[in-house]
């Protein structure tokens, strides 16, 4: 049995939450609102995860001291753009070292870096036993009905990969280990742009061809970025590529591919994050995929047309009018410079 606090009580974060306190271990769940924390130790979480009945071993805390003090294993389970006020808090508080999972997909803007990167600017190493990546297909809408579910545990340690697979995994929440960290961050985070722009498309009413052609045009730029950055390219291949590409694309519980619906529909930005009440994630990962582009120098035309339509208010047909008249090419031609 671990002792684990879990921070962020949102829907992935409480699903998580779930897992582990069927799994025996000895769970808390901090939320930095109290009302909330009362909510789950009363067995729902409604805004996050409607209709669920928790089970009692989930204890929820909106007192960090206590989050703080209870760990050896710290997940952290807040939006990207929460990632650094939370560590600091989480480190103001630190005695020991802990072992840290991070389970969110993002990468921040401006700096570029990828979440365990901003971890590890804020909480000093020797408070850092290694940060793991968990990541891969899983919405957690499935989780906590306990429906089949794979994912990896990422890190270059594979003791402690090993150690965050062991504590996860359950007879429907299986976990795999990868040592390549930038391929699993890089994939988490980017097929979030592909599935918003699979969303507008959709919403458009172009149909399944489109929605083949972006997920597939998709995965091929998000390869090229991520072997750039230093990532195994069969990496995107697996549950944090394609895995989770297919699923973000598809699910009815994708908030990204959602939120794009909505673009497609007609909606605005502004309208589409009012209606959501959840994090989009794509929407600021966009926006740092085009800088990470213009970094690397890395054609990423679907990025490019997403953030066009998401940041200089381009119509969404126009953006595939554009994607479309593009300059011909071999479609290997990826292959080709990674050969
Ligand atoms: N949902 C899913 O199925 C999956 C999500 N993920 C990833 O997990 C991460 C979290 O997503 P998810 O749980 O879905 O998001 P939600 O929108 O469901 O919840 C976000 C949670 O974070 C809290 N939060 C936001 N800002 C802060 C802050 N500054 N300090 C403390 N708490 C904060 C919110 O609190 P409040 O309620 O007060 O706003 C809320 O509880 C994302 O990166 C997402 O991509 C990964 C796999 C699956
Ligand atoms: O990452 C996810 C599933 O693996 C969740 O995707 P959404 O944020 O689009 O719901």
């Amino acid at each position: 049995m671990e002792k684990v606090t879990v921070f962020g009580a949102g829907s992935w974060g409480t699903a998580l939450s779930y897992v582990l306190a069927q799994n025996g271990h000895d769970l808390l769940l901090w939320t930095h609102r109290k009302e909330q924390a009362e909510e789950i130790n009363n067995h729902t979480n409604e805004r996050y995860l409607k209709g669920v009945q928790l089970p009692d071993s989930i204890k929820a805390t909106a007192d960090l001291d206590r989050a703080v003090a209870h760990a050896d294993i710290i997940v952290l389970a807040v939006p990207t753009k929460a990632i650094r006020e939370v560590s600091r808090d989480i480190r103001a508080r630190l005695s020991k070292k802990a072992l840290f999972v991070h389970v969110s997909k993002g990468i921040e803007p401006d700096s570029l870096k990828r979440i365990s990167e901003m971890i590890r600017d804020e909480i000093p190493a020797e408070f850092i036993e290694e940060v793991v990546i968990l990541s891969g297909p899983s919405h957690a809408e499935e989780v906590v009905l306990e429906h089949p579910t794979t994912v990896t545990a990422a890190c270059a340690n594979t003791q402690a990969a090993n150690r965050i697979q062991d504590l996860f995994m359950n007879s429907y929440f299986r976990v795999y280990t990868n040592t390549d960290v930038i391929g699993v961050e890089i994939g988490g985070a980017l097929k979030n742009i592909i599935a918003l722009a699979v969303g507008i498309t959709d919403g458009l009413g172009y149909g399944d061809n489109a929605k083949a052609a972006i997920m597939t045009r998709g995965l091929a730029e998000i390869a090229r970025l991520g072997v750039k950055m230093g990532a195994t390219p069969l990496t995107f291949s697996g549950l944090s590529g394609v895995g989770d590409l297919i699923v973000t694309c598809t699910s009815v519980h994708s908030r990204n591919w959602r939120a794009g619906n909505m673009l497609g529909k007609g909606k605005s930005v502004e309208e589409v994050l009012e209606e959501m009440g959840m994090v989009v994630e794509g929407i600021r990962t966009t926006k740092a995929a085009h800088q990470l582009a213009e970094r690397y120098q890395v054609p990423m035309p679907i990025t490019q047309a997403l953030y066009m339509v998401l940041f200089e208010g381009v119509k969404p047909e126009l953006a595939v009018e554009e994607l479309m008249g593009r300059m011909k090419k071999n479609e290997m031609e990826d292959l080709v410079d990674l050969l």
